[in-house]
């Protein structure tokens, strides 16, 4: 097992009840030492408090036996919560959900203030981003937050969700201050923004990639779904905003924001950062950074497309906000080795290139075929499926994507969660079968990618879009051990 560190600090905080009962306006029933907090009963450890939510499927205070059998000291609920405890005294807050973030910094002692937080959001490009940040600070202590887990000093950290629920986020901060963190560079999915997981503390720079469609099951609509993205732009979680302009939501967004703007292009806009004289080659992009007062660095970006260039201007312009030299960062990027499961390349001495990708999204599905297609001498096929318990929507318009610029289209699994997996196909071959190249459907992935590598030669590009980093596979709440990168290999060679 590789080593992995820890997921909460080791200078153990130390508060009453009462004392944080206090700090919410609030009272508490009984006396008790809290230690940590909790949001999840299957995280809490002994001497936590223990966050027990109103959800959508269940209430979390139904789990607050559970969470003292784990060593939870108290309960932090809303009164339909405190109606259902019984074992544990209680702190009763009216909105929960808002108290949890602002304790969560409180008992940890509002860690993110001792280092420089990056916040980045937006459909697609998040995690890139924040990998690209990483490897942009070279010898600089940092920290990311993501999709892909928690890194702090290049060290794994395990965290759920994209953007972790605040008490799991703010015990990460404790732990990256006793790290020396100098930088944390984190994705802020629109979910967190909602839900108030980044509540309670300032990102000093927040940065704004772009916005497509995904999660209209959680979001209204379109403009419900900027809306949340937006707030992030606002005093009360950012001090400076760094924002794409072209996309036409940027555009909008930097003229609504109340907060300093600093914007970049890739696409001849007048932006404070852009990219000129871009080279795009085989294997990423070379270009000229121009910056404010006369900024201009060579930038080498080691991922292919210009929509990994707009990732790359994004952590410039980010980090240069917060003080580092546009030079050092460049060379930084140019080092990086990549990001597992994004535009990742697999060699297994196959005749053909073969690309594992994490889009799942209609926008990032068109960008990606985009980048390759000038690459790919022969056929450009792509094996896609999309998530079960997920927005439906988009399913159609990754078909149609898909078919609009690949020439052979594998339509097949993805997560089917608890969703009847030939019904999500269904739904993605409706669009697919729109284009003008062959759209073929195939159940079960690992079946998809044989057929893509036995019909794949000299000269073609095969695309595994859709799990990029994934280790496993989920049908029916289970998950089976499945990774497109194993199994793209292992059928590569079993062909030869
Ligand atoms: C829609 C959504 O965001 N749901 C999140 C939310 O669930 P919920 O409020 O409905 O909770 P619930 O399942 O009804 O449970 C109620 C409460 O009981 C607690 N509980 C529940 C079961 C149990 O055994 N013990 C326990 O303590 C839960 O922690 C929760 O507080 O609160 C839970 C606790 O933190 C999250 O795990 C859950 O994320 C679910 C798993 C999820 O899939 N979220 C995804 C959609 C998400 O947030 N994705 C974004 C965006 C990704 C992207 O950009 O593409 C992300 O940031 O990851
Ligand atoms: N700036 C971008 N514009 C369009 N597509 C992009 C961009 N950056 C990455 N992509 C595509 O989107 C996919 C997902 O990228 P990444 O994981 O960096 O995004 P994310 O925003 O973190 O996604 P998620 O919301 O799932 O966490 C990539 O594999 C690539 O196909
Ligand atoms: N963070 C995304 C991941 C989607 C990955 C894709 N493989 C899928 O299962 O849809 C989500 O929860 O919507
Ligand atoms: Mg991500």
């Amino acid at each position: 097992m590789t080593e992995e560190m820890r997921v909460r600090p080791d200078e153990v905080p130390q508060w009453t009840l009462t004392e944080l009962a206090n700090e919410l306006d609030s009272t508490t029933n009984a006396e008790g030492t809290v230690t940590g907090i909790s949001l999840h009963s299957k995280h809490v450890v002994p001497g936590d408090l223990y966050a027990a939510l109103p959800g959508a499927s269940s209430h979390g205070a139904a789990f607050a036996g559970v969470a003292k059998a784990r060593g939870a000291v108290g309960v932090l609920t809303d009164p339909e919560g405190a109606a259902l405890v019984t074992e544990l005294p209680e702190i009763i807050v009216d909105d929960a959900r808002g108290a949890i973030a602002k304790l969560s910094s409180f008992i940890y002692g509002d860690p993110s203030s001792s280092f420089t937080t990056i916040g980045v959001t937006g459909t697609q490009g998040k995690t890139t981003t924040t990998y690209l940040a990483e490897a942009a600070l070279g010898e600089h202590k940092s920290a990311v937050v993501g999709t892909i887990g928690t890194r702090i000093g290049k060290m794994p950290a395990p965290s759920s969700l994209t953007t972790p629920e605040a008490p799991q986020l703010q015990a990460l901060f404790a732990v990256m201050r006793e790290e020396a963190i100098e930088v944390c560079a984190m994705e802020v999915s629109s979910h967190a923004l909602v839900q108030g997981r980044v509540d309670g503390f300032v990102f000093d720079v927040a940065v704004f990639l772009n916005l497509g469609r995904d999660h209209l099951d959680f979001h209204k609509d379109l403009e419900d779904y900027f809306l949340a993205k937006a707030a992030l732009f606002t005093p009360q979680h950012s001090k400076h905003a760094v924002i794409n302009i072209d996309d036409a939501h940027g555009k909008r967004l930097a003229e609504l924001t109340p907060l300093p703007v600093t914007t970049f292009s890739t696409d001849g806009n007048q932006a404070d950062w852009r990219a000129v004289n871009i080279r795009p080659h085989r294997l990423g992009t070379d270009l000229e950074v121009l910056g404010p007062n006369g900024v201009e660095v060579p930038l080498s970006v080691p991922l292919p497309g210009v929509f990994n260039v707009s990732n790359a201007l994004a952590v410039i312009a980010s980090l240069a906000q917060a003080g580092f030299d546009p030079a050092e960062l460049a060379a930084g990027i140019a080092t990086s080795t990549g990001v597992p499961g994004r535009m990742e390349r697999i060699d297994a001495g196959q005749p053909f290139t073969a690309i594992v990708d994490y889009a799942h999204k209609p926008d990032a599905v068109t960008a990606v075929l985009d980048a390759l297609r000038p690459v790919t001498a022969g056929r450009l096929i792509i094996v896609i499926g999309a998530g079960g318990d997920r927005d439906h929507g988009k399913r159609p318009l990754m078909g149609e994507a898909a078919a609009k610029h690949a020439d052979v289209v594998i339509v097949t699994d993805d997560n089917p969660r608890k969703e009847n997996a030939a019904a999500i196909r269904a739904d993605v071959m409706s669009g697919a079968g729109n284009g003008p190249g062959l759209a073929i459907e195939v159940a079960g992935r690992r079946e998809a990618i044989a057929q893509a590598v036995a019909m794949a030669h000299l000269g073609d590009t095969v695309v595994i879009a859709g799990k990029g980093h994934e280790r496993g596979q989920e049908i029916r709440g289970k998950i089976h051990p499945f990774d497109d990168r194993e199994v793209l290999i292992e059928l590569i060679e079993s062909a030869e």
